[in-house]
């Protein structure tokens, strides 16, 4: 009900984003700053590598399991790579892997019947979602050096300062930059689309409007 809507910044208490150098293009390394209890939604990292390490106080990761219902672009991506066969070409047992699930040449060994894996993304109705509560997969608590890597191959992830009174601070790099990404609803898994924005970009202040669907945690 919220989304789109404009409000002001001291409406809301989020971590911010600052960009320290966006590597002409090819990455961008930002330093998040985390006030007491601040934490992320659940995300993806549209498809990007993300490299973080904790420069002050410390962070929660929580990590999930993609819904059922939505796909990672680089899943998909390796599906078709590893397509096991095409027009000129026949499969054979040794390129079968565990990434082809069902291969849609209906002549091909590997076919297991038309797939329907449409993307939930594409429908509207929550309805879709009830039963895809997220699975959460791991947990782990980043003190000051630690470093942690995620992309949407290993899955989805959610950070939370866990102190009550001190601020936290993460490097992280993201190769390659992303300007959106998705957040999942932490009941149903349902995925929203949105903006990720900056803070301050090389030491100064961004002038900005902020919108209610950053990826600010409001859901726990
Ligand atoms: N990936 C998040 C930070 S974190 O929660 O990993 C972001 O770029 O805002
Ligand atoms: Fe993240």
């Amino acid at each position: 009900m919220l989304n789109g809507m404009q409000i002001n910044e001291r409406m809301i208490s989020k971590y911010t984003r600052n960009l320290v150098d966006a590597g002409n293009g090819a990455f961008n390394i930002m330093v998040l700053c985390w006030g007491p209890g601040h934490a992320s939604a659940i995300h993806d990292h549209a498809d990007s590598h993300c490299f973080m390490k904790i420069l002050s106080g410390s962070l929660e990761e929580v990590r999930y399991e993609w819904p059922n219902n939505v796909e990672p672009e680089v899943l998909k991506k390796l599906k078709t790579k590893n397509s096991c066969c095409s027009a000129n070409e026949i499969a054979t047992e040794d390129r079968t892997s565990d990434l082809i699930y069902n291969c849609q040449n209906d002549t091909c060994p590997n076919f297991r019947g038309k797939s329907d894996n449409t993307e939930h993304r594409e429908q509207d109705g929550d309805q879709d979602y009830d039963a895809n509560k997220m699975a959460e997969i791991g947990r782990t608590s980043l003190e000051v050096n630690d470093v942690c890597y995620i992309n949407d191959a290993l899955g989805l992830h959610r950070m939370e300062n866990p102190s009550y009174v001190d601020g936290a601070v993460s490097l992280h790099l993201y190769c390659p930059p992303f300007d959106s990404c998705r957040m999942f609803d932490a009941r149903t898994g349902k995925p929203t689309d949105i903006k990720v924005t900056f803070w301050s970009m090389y030491g100064k202040k961004v002038k900005r409007v902020i919108e209610a669907n950053d990826i600010v945690d409001s859901q726990e």
